[in-house]
């Protein structure tokens, strides 16, 4: 392979800090655009989104990296690494992960909307990993863009300057010259030392089922050749490193990462835990004394039990599982059994988000149809006995009497909102037992500071805040507390048999209501059947609602007695496939949305 032309000085990593919808995909596909990284044809498809699901939904969720060149006004080439960085709330420690691997971050703000709270927490995030934020306001091409305001507001509320910050419009290519020059002028080259034993940190690390394990990485002191044998510093383990190399943006072979780049390796590892994102690499030759400082660990916010629809799905599901987890460190399993589901994973995420998009990603990539119960939080309990316990399943929360206290997670919810929404947002906060902590006016908007119970901001608290506010309000939270509170199990019953996957814990002036609620849900989810079905809430022996499906009294087939027999078979098969998704409970069949009536509840 021929020697790349190589000078430190002028690699440049950056990541882009972006709200939703602001035009991050839009103007990175730009920057490689520009950099002549892809043909216009390629265009069509937006590069770095590559998931699927992430097209779909249209945002961001893995850290993905690209390398570009780019020739600038004085003459000289740079390497601009650019790590993307995911823009949901529940997310933004993956954001903390790619940033870990930069020098520089783009604040990308919309120049008609201005800043939204999930910037500027990552942009906290950024300034406190001592990164240099660069302003760029985008949209400029919109008719109702204020640039003047928003780098006003950005001054204001993010706290960095932005009088001039670079304007440009992603979409018609004005101003991405402009981009280019503030990143090569602004943002600093990586610090590091090519002659001191290597440390590379590992961004990512993915599963291909041709090559094995593939992690991006960042090189920090040091120099990683292909060939060289490399040792994974927290497991001790030795690997030969088969191929390196860039993404630009298609996967592109180098031999050699020096200091200061930003890469794939290759090292025929096969086990998924055998290059944990966070960790360090160095050579088995010459190794560092020490790792570089890993990424702050996070704990899943939300629980719920995930159980294979088919238990001959089991196995490829634990394998699934496996897998996913080995790039998102977030996310946490363990065997759980259920009387009513038999045996699936009690599984952690980060938010309701988060777990929709893994258990999507589940069936669609893996192919395994599941039941999810209801999500729940974490819950401290202290029982008469003095023993604390933490509880992540409603049927794990001990009998009521054995308990002296209950503590639930408490948030502190930052939230931007322009004045006229304000009303409607201290009411939902209201509804959902928030204390207002801060209210603070910047122009238009209104930064609000709530205090709330998690288990009411992780369930459907985003989704009600966008409505309510038209999409103008954004969030931003995070965990601050235990608190005392008056919680109480609520357990389904149905035909008299407890349902262990459809208790909740709730708060007890919501627990009347919300039970009536579910019963209610349930009896409009669960079909008829050739009986009666009747279903209860209860809190301990007391039953605090109760309704009942009735029987059915038509046979389907009945109907078509007597009739051709291809049209009795599309019937069956019909009914068949309906019924993929339900699950049978004694001789009840109840449908996959009845485990989550308990979301629909509380609104
Ligand atoms: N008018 C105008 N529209 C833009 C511009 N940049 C992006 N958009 C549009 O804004 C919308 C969102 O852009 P994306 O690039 O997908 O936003 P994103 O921030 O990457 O979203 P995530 O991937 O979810 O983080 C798209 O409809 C874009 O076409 C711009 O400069 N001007």
């Amino acid at each position: 392979m021929p020697e790349r032309a190589f000078n430190q000085a002028n690699i440049r990593n950056f990541s882009i800090i972006a709200h939703i919808d602001h035009g991050k995909s839009t103007l990175s596909d730009r920057l490689i655009q520009h950099c002549g990284g892809l043909a216009d044809r390629e265009m069509a498809a937006q590069v770095l989104d590559s998931m699927d699901l992430e097209r779909e939904r249209g945002i961001t969720i893995k850290a993905q990296s690209v390398t570009l060149h780019y020739t600038a006004k004085n003459g000289e080439t740079y390497q601009l690494n650019f790590i993307d960085t995911p823009g949901h709330v529940d997310f933004s420690y993956e954001v903390s992960r790619s940033l870990a691997g930069c020098e520089g971050a783009l604040l990308v703000v919309d120049a008609a909307q201005g800043v939204e709270a999930q910037t500027l927490a990552n942009c906290y995030t950024a300034l406190e990993m001592d990164l240099e934020v660069v302003p760029v306001l985008n949209k400029i091409d919109l008719p109702q863009a204020d640039p003047m305001r928003v780098a006003e507001e950005i001054e204001d509320i993010v706290g960095i300057e932005a009088i001039d910050a670079v304007q440009c419009s992603a979409k018609t290519g004005i101003g991405i010259d402009d981009v280019l020059e503030r990143i090569v002028t602004q943002i600093p080259p990586p610090q590091g030392d090519a002659e001191k034993p290597l440390q590379a940190l590992i961004i990512d690390s993915w599963f291909d089922n041709y090559q094995g394990v593939v992690s991006l990485v960042r090189v920090k002191n040091g120099v990683l050749r292909a060939g060289d044998k490399m040792k994974v510093m927290s497991t001790g383990q030795s690997h030969q490193i088969d191929k390196v190399g860039f993404f630009s943006p298609k996967p592109t072979e180098t031999g050699i990462l020096r200091c200061g780049e930003v890469g794939f390796i290759i090292a025929g590892i096969k086990d998924i835990l055998g290059a944990p994102v966070g960790d360090t690499l160095t050579l088995a030759k010459n190794p560092a004394s020490a790792p570089l400082p890993g990424f702050k660990k996070v704990k899943p916010q939300v629980y719920a039990g995930m159980f294979p629809i088919s238990s001959d799905d089991y196995e490829s599901f634990r394998d699934a599982l496996g897998k996913l987890s080995l790039n998102d460190a977030s996310l946490f399993y363990e065997p759980e059994n259920s009387s009513a589901l038999g045996f699936g994973f009690r599984c952690g995420f980060l938010g309701m988000l988060h777990m929709e998009i893994i258990q999507e990603r589940l069936e669609r990539e893996y192919d395994i149809d599941l039941i999810t119960t209801a999500p729940t939080v974490v819950y401290k309990v202290v029982r008469k006995d003095g023993v604390e316990v933490k509880v992540d399943n409603p049927t794990k929360l001990p009998p009521v009497n054995d308990i002296e206290t209950i503590y639930e997670p408490v948030v502190e919810a930052n939230i931007l909102v322009p004045q006229e929404y304000l009303g409607n947002v201290i009411t939902l906060c209201v509804d959902k037992r928030g204390m207002q902590t801060k209210m603070t006016y910047h122009g238009k908007q209104v930064a609000v500071t709530y205090e709330l119970p998690m288990a009411e901001v992780v369930m459907d608290f985003f989704d009600r805040l966008k409505s309510t506010s038209r999409g103008y309000a954004s969030l931003d939270y995070q965990f601050i507390r235990f608190q005392e509170a008056d919680m109480v199990r609520v357990d389904v019953l149905i035909n008299g048999e407890r349902v262990d996957a459809l208790a909740m814990i709730t708060h007890r002036d919501h627990s009347q209501g919300r039970g009536r609620q579910l019963v209610e849900k349930m009896q409009e989810l669960i079909p008829r059947q050739m009986f009666d079905i009747a279903i209860q809430a209860t809190i301990g022996n007391h039953v605090i609602a109760r309704a009942t499906v009735k029987q059915l009294r038509k046979n389907v087939i009945a109907k078509c007695y007597g009739g051709d027999v291809s049209r009795k078979k599309k019937l069956l098969q019909k009914q068949k496939e309906g019924k993929k998704r339900m699950k049978q409970l004694g001789n009840v069949e109840v449908p996959q949305e009845a485990f989550l009536a308990v979301l629909k509840v509380g609104k």
